[in-house]
């Protein structure tokens, strides 16, 4: 099963797995969503099955809280909670002082709220998430459906007045209609090229009305752990600077591999 794996899933797997080492006994923790998430997901439920882990995680979207219950891991709200010890998740990009654009998967909202809510967020990532600058993905932004064409218009008058390079935004869609949040709400993806200044602009997106959230994440991760696909794994701490290399082995991991194929 491993053979059949493609380089950047090898890479999101080993990410995954390797951050599953810090979850502690008796922790509370969030649950990413994604493809990376969806890995650390099942490395944990392994983990709670093979080796009696208890914890209780708090999941991001109705998907991942599907897979967390379905590999064994508690449930629970993030109400019931509090406060969490620590959040796992992917990106869709990161740059070096770890901002983040997140969101492709359409979770950006509970996902910002829960890593929000952690001591320590840690970002799982292959290599190819890495940027320089954030923006060449799109950004999405979440707005509530009442007016939402309205919404559009003013983030684009907006991205013109701030003289950023593109300027469209565009409404995400699930076949011929709109995508749907677990909130309700709609998504915008802005097609901004590079981000110059990403504190300021998740700042103006958040105070125009109809947008609930945007997919820039400031000074809330604090580690990112980057897989490659022979197996190399790094870590870097934003908040010590340090960075540690890592290998992991596939051989190990053939049950979760088998697991996702079926
Ligand atoms: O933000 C997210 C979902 O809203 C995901 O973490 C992000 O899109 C990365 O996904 P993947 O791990 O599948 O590449």
């Amino acid at each position: 099963m491993t053979g059949e794996l493609s380089p950047i899933d090898k890479a999101k797997f080993v990410a995954a797995k390797r951050a599953a080492d810090f979850v502690e006994d008796g922790m509370r923790v969030g649950l990413g969503t994604g493809s990376t998430a969806a890995w650390l997901v099942r490395c944990l439920g392994e983990m709670v099955r093979d080796e009696g882990l208890k914890i209780r995680g708090v999941p991001t979207s109705t998907r991942t809280a599907r897979l967390a219950r379905d590999v064994g891991i508690e449930v629970i709200s993030l109400d019931e909670a509090r406060w969490l010890d620590l959040t796992i998740d992917g990106a869709d990009e990161f740059d070096g002082d770890l901002n983040l654009i997140k969101g492709g998967g359409g979770a950006l909202l509970q996902e910002k709220i829960v890593a929000t809510a952690s001591d320590q967020m840690v970002v799982i990532a292959d290599i190819g998430k890495e940027v320089e600058t954030l923006g060449a993905f799109p950004l999405p932004v979440e707005v509530i459906p009442f007016g939402w064409q309205t919404t559009q218009a003013l983030i684009e008058e907006t991205l013109i007045s701030m003289d950023v390079l593109g300027r469209s935004a565009t409404l995400r869609m699930n076949g011929e209609t709109p995508f749907i949040t677990d909130e309700g709400n709609h998504i915008l993806d802005l097609h901004l090229n590079r981000i110059g200044n990403p504190r300021q602009m998740a700042l103006v997106i958040n105070q125009m009305p109809g947008v609930v959230e945007n997919g820039l994440f400031i000074d809330i991760c604090d580690t990112v752990v980057i897989g490659y696909g022979d197996g190399r794994v790094e870590l870097r701490d934003i908040n010590d600077g340090t960075v540690e290399h890592d290998r992991l082995d596939f051989v190990e991991s053939d049950n979760l591999f088998t697991d996702l194929a079926d």
